[in-house]
């Protein structure tokens, strides 16, 4: 599935972060009422007072929000026998899969059939498929939304609010009935939970940057659009709460078509498919036959799982946008941002800020590292951050390998530098290290505030995919923190044995 490109939300839309709950029009309780808004379509009205929208996520409530009246639980089949027919009338060709309940993500697609190696599946064609160019019901609301040049993202978002609130009368509504009401994503974590949960994790900032780029895509559409056509863009339909839940949609289904120009899509029936990090196979359209395929990497036997990839993620990537953590040690592209900065107490802290600057880096910044090993950014930003005054002629140099821009792509070496710059890694790997440990060590004990069942199961369901990320995060730590050690240890004992060598040579002399 599509990883939502931070860009997304700034390419127009500017995200505006002032709108507070309190300058949200009161409106009633929440009710489903449906309203007739065309002699042809009935629109479904929904209203959020009981909800805290808020731009400002540590204004989030701390308990879950009232539920949209659209789509079904998340581990319900209740609706997708109908969402199979209604896919089998409009031209989806039959299928060796169907829906059925599975122990990987609740809902899945299973081999009905014999499944071979290298066997193309689905053909899900172009007319079941909503992008950026899908025929609104309402078409003015679609002719509005193009002459203000909404990009593809807030485009599609804002369509299936559309549809989804017409109900029957949307010719998606087989569909939407059968996508889960809450999405399973970090944008339905309130701050407060983010703030307990993944404290140690720099997972953290990137859910509260997305939050607030959702919020901020929303408020800029209100302003700048739904403001100046309420008849299209009522309020009761087109609010937070359900941005969030078409974000929720779009940042767990999405995908990109690499044969379109990598054109971003929801596809029906394909987006039934859970993800196994250990497959290797990614939907995209088939120019042949003219439909979204994955080719499979692997046989199935009738009533197995079958799988795709959602990417190569690592798991924070996978728990931001979908909501799940693979098993530890399960995934291979899994990876830990560590932190690393420039300490204000250094002689050199401006010069190396300004180099940084230059290439769009901060005196703070966090680098990607994998069980199997690290970036050459991070070893040249560690240089930086240990060089003496007397290597100032060479911080442009480190900065413009720390960022990812240096074309050239090769390994810096500084043999002067690099017992420090392992060290000061080690330091970043140890303290990072050192939070994970608080935070497991405290997870135990959390939670004795809970007043609810509803709110134990939400609490301790959370609880347990944080532990799952922070122990995975902190085994990718370990791991580092081992090798830095011995290559320290190593680095050390041959200076020592240099030094003694050394020793014995000018006893020699004497
Ligand atoms: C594209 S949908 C897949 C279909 C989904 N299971 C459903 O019933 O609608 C993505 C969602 O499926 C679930 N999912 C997919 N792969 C998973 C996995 N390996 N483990 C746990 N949940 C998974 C997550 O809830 C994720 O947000």
């Amino acid at each position: 599935m599509a990883e939502a490109s931070r860009i997304i939300f700034h390419t127009t839309l500017l995200p505006t972060l002032h709108q507070t709950s309190s300058s949200l029009r009161k409106r009633s309780p929440h009710t489903i009422s449906l309203t007739k808004t065309s002699p042809a379509i009935v629109r479904c009205t929904i209203s959020t007072t009981t909800t805290t929208s808020s731009s400002d996520t540590s204004r989030a409530p701390a308990t879950p929000q009232q539920p949209i009246p659209w789509g079904c639980e998340i581990d319900s089949l209740e609706n997708a026998a109908a969402l199979q027919k209604w896919l089998t009338d409009s031209g989806l060709p039959d299928q060796k899969m169907e829906i059925k309940k599975v122990d990987v993500g609740e809902r899945g697609l299973v081999a009905n059939n014999n499944i071979r190696k290298g066997e193309k599946l689905l053909f899900v064609p172009p007319s079941l498929v909503i992008s950026a160019d899908s025929e609104w019901s309402f078409p003015e609301a679609g002719e509005v939304l193009k002459r203000y040049n909404v990009p593809d993202w807030p485009l599609i978002a804002t369509y299936l609010i559309s549809e989804a609130s017409l109900m029957e009368s949307s010719r998606w509504s087989n569909y939407i009935s059968a996508l889960p009401r809450q999405p399973y994503s970090l944008l339905y974590w309130t701050r407060a939970e983010l703030d307990r949960y993944l404290e140690a994790s720099q997972i953290r900032e990137r859910a509260i940057e997305r939050i607030n780029n959702v919020t901020g895509t929303y408020n800029d559409l209100r302003a700048r659009i739904f403001s100046k056509h309420p008849n299209l863009f009522p309020e009761e339909v087109f609010n937070m709460e359900t941005f969030k839940w078409s974000f929720g949609i779009l940042f767990s289904r999405l995908v990109r078509l690499p044969s379109l120009d990598g054109r971003v899509a929801l596809v029906p029936w394909a987006d039934m498919l859970n993800h196994s990090c250990d497959v290797e196979t990614f939907l995209d359209y088939d120019k042949s036959t003219k439909g979204v395929v994955f080719t499979t990497d692997r046989p199935y036997q009738p009533g197995e799982q079958v799988f795709i990839s959602y990417g190569r993620k690592s798991n924070g990537e996978l728990l931001l946008s979908y909501g799940f953590v693979p098993r530890q040690g399960t995934n291979p592209r899994d990876s830990v941002e560590l932190p690393l900065m420039i300490k204000k107490s250094d002689k050199c802290y401006e010069q190396k800020v300004e180099a940084l600057k230059k290439h769009g880096l901060s005196a703070s910044q966090c680098f990607p590292l994998q069980v199997t090993g690290w970036p050459l950014e991070l070893i040249a930003y560690a240089y930086l951050a240990v060089s003496p005054p007397s290597m100032s002629g060479k911080f442009e140099e480190m900065a413009s390998a720390a960022s990812n821009k240096n074309a050239s792509n090769k390994e810096l070496k500084y043999p002067e530098l690099e017992e420090q710059a392992l060290q000061f890694i080690l330091d970043s790997c140890e303290s990072s290290i050192s939070k994970y440990t608080k935070f497991l060590q405290a997870s135990g004990s959390m939670d004795l505030d809970i007043t609810s069942p509803k709110q134990l199961n939400r609490k301790v369901f959370l609880k347990q995919l944080a532990v799952d990320l922070c122990n995975s995060e902190q085994r990718i730590l370990f791991r580092a923190q081992y090798i830095l050690r011995r290559k320290l240890r190593d680095m050390r004992r041959g200076e020592l044995k240099a030094l003694r060598l050394f020793d014995s040579v000018t006893k020699f002399f004497k």
